[in-house]
């Protein structure tokens, strides 16, 4: 839950990329706070800019203009040297496919990150947590999609990000594994306080969040907190 501490915090962001002749706006003036601790869900639609939002606030990516803020570290001109530790130490990222390592097990996939992570969990314990510690020795050919995709959340949160980001989580999945891949974000977010920020185009995953942020056309176009949440596994599509 939100303890209204903003970790995150945007003014008039901007990202646009120069294509030939032509500019494209990705992001036109984004405002946004994100809290200490909540679980945020964004919509949109395809070309609104999510994923550009969310690559710049996890520092994968820089804005053209505007403030961003991470706490109290100023971000907006952040050398790639900076951008590399702030990862590094605060943010996991889940994306639609989960990049697993083919040639190492599922421990093996977390260690790597652990090992140089300041902080980490022990990676059996990681996948504990996302209720894989039977499928350790597995590959990643080995486990379904929806398995794959919690050893990417464990890999992620095993460092002990603050922040979560998660673009299409649940893409790949059929609806049953996306609930239960669901559940274990929401998990997380609950036993951890890691604020969870989760890109999708299924507005029915807006219901188990605490706020909605939509984009449109580059910007901000709602934010909604959302009074009646609902758990993953009373969620349908
Ligand atoms: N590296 C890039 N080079 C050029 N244009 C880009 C680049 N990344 C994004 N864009 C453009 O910026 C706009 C926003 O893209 P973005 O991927 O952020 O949208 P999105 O809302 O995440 O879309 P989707 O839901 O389809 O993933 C799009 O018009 C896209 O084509």
């Amino acid at each position: 839950m939100s303890d209204n501490l903003p970790v995150f915090r945007t003014r008039n962001l901007t990202r646009s990329f120069p294509m030939g002749e032509v500019e494209i706006q990705a992001l036109r003036g984004v405002d946004l706070e994100l809290y200490q601790g909540e679980f945020v869900v964004m919509l949109g639609a395809s070309g609104s800019g999510k994923s550009t939002l969310l690559n710049i606030l996890g520092g994968l990516d820089s804005p053209s203009s505007g403030e961003l803020h991470y706490r109290d570290t100023d971000l907006s001109h952040a050398s790639d040297a900076t951008l590399t530790r702030f990862r590094r130490e605060h943010v996991g990222f889940v994306f639609q496919f989960y990049n697993l390592i083919p040639s190492l097990t599922a421990l093996e996939n977390i260690a790597i990150v652990t090992d140089i992570a300041s902080n980490p969990m022990p990676p059996a314990e990681a996948l504990a947590l996302v209720g894989l510690e039977g499928r350790m020795h597995h590959f990643p050919s080995q486990l379904s999609g929806g398995e794959q995709q919690r050893v990417a959340i464990a890999r992620a949160v095993a460092k002990n990000p603050k922040v979560l980001l998660c673009d299409e989580p649940t893409g790949a999945l059929d609806s049953k594994t996306g609930i239960r891949v669901l559940e274990v974000l929401q998990d997380i977010n609950r036993r951890l306080g890691t604020t969870t920020a989760v890109i999708t185009h299924n507005a029915a995953i807006a219901d188990m969040a605490d706020r909605i942020i939509r984009l449109t056309d580059g910007r901000v176009s709602e934010v909604r907190s959302n009074h009646s949440k609902r758990s993953p596994a009373e969620l349908s599509w």
